[in-house]
């Protein structure tokens, strides 16, 4: 099963060509870039200028919506509200012609996998946003997709329900491993939980289109959007209760979080401070180490560093020249707990 799009429509500034074997593809890039219009275009809801896909050897082109084994689940998830969590997950397998018997196990399967069985009877309604999504999720799944395309699952979401959400996707998607997935998304983190498979790739949309496996494109940026979402500072780690994460034998100071076990750490490449001495202040980390590479970037400049592990820096050009490092340089580096960010690391 793989999924061919090639794809132009010039008013939308869309313009790819795509081979996507089964597995999960990350597609992101700025707002406006075509994103959602490239979802549209594969499930069959707009047309573009010039389009082919293919999707497991069948030309889909042509093909109404219901006829494509596509399924678009949206940000909302829109679950029909007049129907009982079951019957919503039901509505598939019912419209493919399964009996009543057959759609309610199938339907209490998917149910479990996302983790709401006990949820099954009750209304939309009387569910969080995170809830919903599970079911809407089930629901997607449940009608036998060749190719699953996920609009920014995690947007609509509050903190607290997107890691749980995160590790569900993570863990369904690996379950079927057939299944083409396509997930849009504006987080890095979404990008390396859930293509984090060796065949997975990223695309990012704009001029030009960045496309490949996920960590060669983040790797090798070719434009300011991917050097920002490369650019964030990203570490495994075990959070701690009470506060704090360890890496390895590194303390690292963070924010206030209630993650326990396995997490990811970020802070961005701006929350990050240089200094010739040692410095002093606020609870902070701070580390020794070297500056590795220097790049300039839209009038800003990045500083690649060699600390106990590799991050990024962002100052101005002003800062830079204030202090001024050259790769090769010994520097101290000061990261504030309160801008460091603990994550589950969602994959279970
Ligand atoms: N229904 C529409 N009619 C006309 N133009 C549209 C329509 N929807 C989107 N566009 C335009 O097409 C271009 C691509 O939009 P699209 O929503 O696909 O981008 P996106 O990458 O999903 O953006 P975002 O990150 O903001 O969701 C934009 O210039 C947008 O203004």
């Amino acid at each position: 099963m793989s999924l061919q799009v090639r794809a132009r429509w010039a008013e939308r500034g869309l313009d790819v060509d795509l081979d996507l074997p089964p597995g999960r593809h990350a597609i992101t890039g700025p707002n406006g870039a075509g994103k959602s219009s490239l979802l549209a275009v594969i499930a069959g809801l707009e047309r573009a200028d010039s389009s082919r896909l293919v999707l497991d050897g069948r030309p889909l082109d042509g093909l109404p919506p219901h006829r494509r084994r596509v399924v678009l689940m949206s940000q909302a998830g829109q679950l029909f509200p007049h129907l009982a969590v079951r019957d919503n997950v039901a509505f598939g397998p019912r419209s493919h012609g399964r009996g009543r018997r057959e759609s309610r196990a199938c339907a209490d399967h998917w149910l479990e996998v996302v983790g709401m069985s006990d949820f099954a009877d009750r209304r939309p309604s009387q569910l969080s946003g995170g809830q919903a999504a599970r079911v809407a999720l089930a629901r997607a799944l449940a009608a036998e997709p060749a190719a699953l395309l996920l609009d920014e699952p995690l947007a609509a979401l509050d903190v607290e329900a997107t890691p749980a959400m995160r590790a569900v996707l993570s863990r369904v998607t690996h379950e079927r491993a057939d299944l083409v997935v396509v997930l849009v998304t504006h987080d890095v983190l979404d990008v390396l939980t859930v293509a984090d498979g060796p065949t997975d790739t990223l695309t990012v949309l704009g001029r030009p289109v960045e496309h490949g496996p996920v960590r060669r494109v983040l790797e090798h940026p070719r434009s300011d959007f991917t050097a920002g979402l490369a650019g964030v500072n990203l570490l495994r780690a075990e959070a701690l209760p009470g506060g704090g994460a360890r890496a390895g034998d590194l303390d690292i100071a963070t924010g206030p979080h209630a993650v326990t076990g396995p997490c990811w750490v970020t802070f961005a490449p701006d929350a990050v401070s240089l200094h010739h001495d040692h410095p002093e202040g606020s609870p902070r980390n701070v580390w020794h180490g070297r500056v590795s590479r220097v790049e300039a970037h839209a009038g800003r400049v990045r500083v690649w560093l060699e600390t106990p592990f590799a991050m990024s820096a962002e100052v101005t050009p002003a800062a830079l020249a204030a202090l001024p490092l050259r790769p090769g340089d010994a520097v101290w580096v000061a990261v504030k707990a309160s801008q460091v960010r603990v994550h589950p690391a969602g994959v279970s």
